[in-house]
C-alpha cells in the first residue's frame, strides 16, 4: 500500500494574532510549513506574469528601482480601498493556490501546515483538512503589530483589520483555537494540537 498524502492543516489568525510565531513552534517539532504570506510576496516579485499584472493594475511604482516589491507603496494603495484589496487578492491568491499545491506534492510527513492570514476569507480553507485559528484580544494584536512594524500607523493597522473576518467568527469556524493572550502559554497548546493531528494522521494511514 502506498502512504496516504499528508493531512493538510491551515493555520490562520488576524494581523498580529501570532500565527507566524505559533507556526514556528510546530516547525521546531518537525512539521513542514508553507508560509503563504511570505510566498505571496516572493511570487509577486518573481513570477513574470503576476509582476506584469501588478504593474498594469497599480503602476510602475509597485516595484522599486532595484526590482524589489514596493511593499510600503502597495500597502498604502491596497489597504485604504476595499476595491483595490479585492483587485490585488484576485491577482495574487490564484498564484499562491497553485504554488501551494506544487509545494504540497513534494511533502512526505504525517501532516503539513499552511500558514496564511486569509483562509476563511478566500475560501481556501475548503481545500484543507483541519484549521487552527490563533486568537488574541484586539488591543494586544494592535500593540504587538505597532511594536513589530514601527512604519505602520494605528489607522493603517485598523484598515487591515477591517479587511479580515472578526476573530470570533474565525474561532467558531476553526477546528482548533490557540489562545495567544498575555496570560496563555503557547507550547502546551501546540503540543496538544500536534498530538491530536498525529493521531488523526495515523488513524488515516491505518484506515
Ligand atoms: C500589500 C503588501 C505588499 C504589503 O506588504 P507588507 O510586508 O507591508 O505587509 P504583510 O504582507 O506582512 O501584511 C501585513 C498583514 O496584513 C494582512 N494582509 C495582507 N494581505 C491582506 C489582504 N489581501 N487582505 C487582508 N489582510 C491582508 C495580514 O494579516 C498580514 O500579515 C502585501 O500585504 C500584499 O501583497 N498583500 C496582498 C496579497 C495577499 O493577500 N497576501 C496575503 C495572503 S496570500
Ligand atoms: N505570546 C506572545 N508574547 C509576546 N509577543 C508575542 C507573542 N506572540 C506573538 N508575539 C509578537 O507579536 C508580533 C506579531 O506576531 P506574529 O508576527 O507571529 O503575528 P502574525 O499573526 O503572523 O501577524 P501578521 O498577520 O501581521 O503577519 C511579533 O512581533 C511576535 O514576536
Amino acid at each position: 500500500m502506498s502512504n496516504p498524502q499528508p493531512l493538510k492543516v491551515g493555520i490562520t489568525g488576524g494581523i498580529g494574532s501570532g500565527k507566524t510565531t505559533v507556526a514556528r513552534i510546530f516547525n521546531i517539532l518537525g512539521v513542514p510549513i508553507y508560509y503563504a504570506d511570505d510566498r505571496a510576496k516572493w511570487l509577486m516579485g518573481n513570477d513574470p506574469k503576476l509582476k506584469e499584472e501588478i504593474i498594469a493594475a497599480f503602476g510602475k511604482e509597485s516595484f522599486l528601482e532595484n526590482g524589489e516589491l514596493n511593499r510600503t507603496y502597495l500597502a498604502k494603495e491596497v489597504f485604504s480601498d476595499e476595491k483595490k484589496t479585492k483587485k490585488i487578492n484576485g491577482l495574487v491568491h490564484p498564484a499562491v493556490g497553485r504554488d501551494f499545491f506544487d509545494w504540497f506534492a513534494k511533502q512526505d510527513s504525517p501532516y503539513i501546515l499552511k500558514e496564511a492570514a486569509l483562509l476563511f476569507e478566500t475560501g481556501s480553507y475548503q481545500q484543507l483538512d483541519k484549521i487552527i485559528n490563533v486568537s488574541a484580544p484586539l488591543k494586544i494584536r494592535i500593540s504587538r503589530v505597532l511594536m513589530r512594524d514601527p512604519h505602520r500607523t494605528e489607522k493603517q493597522v485598523n484598515d487591515i483589520i477591517d479587511k479580515q473576518l472578526p476573530d470570533e467568527e474565525k474561532n467558531s469556524k476553526a477546528d482548533y483555537v490557540v489562545k495567544n493572550a498575555e496570560n496563555k502559554l503557547l507550547i502546551p497548546q501546540v503540543l496538544s494540537i500536534h498530538k491530536s493531528l498525529l493521531d488523526l494522521a495515523s488513524g488515516q494511514s491505518e484506515g
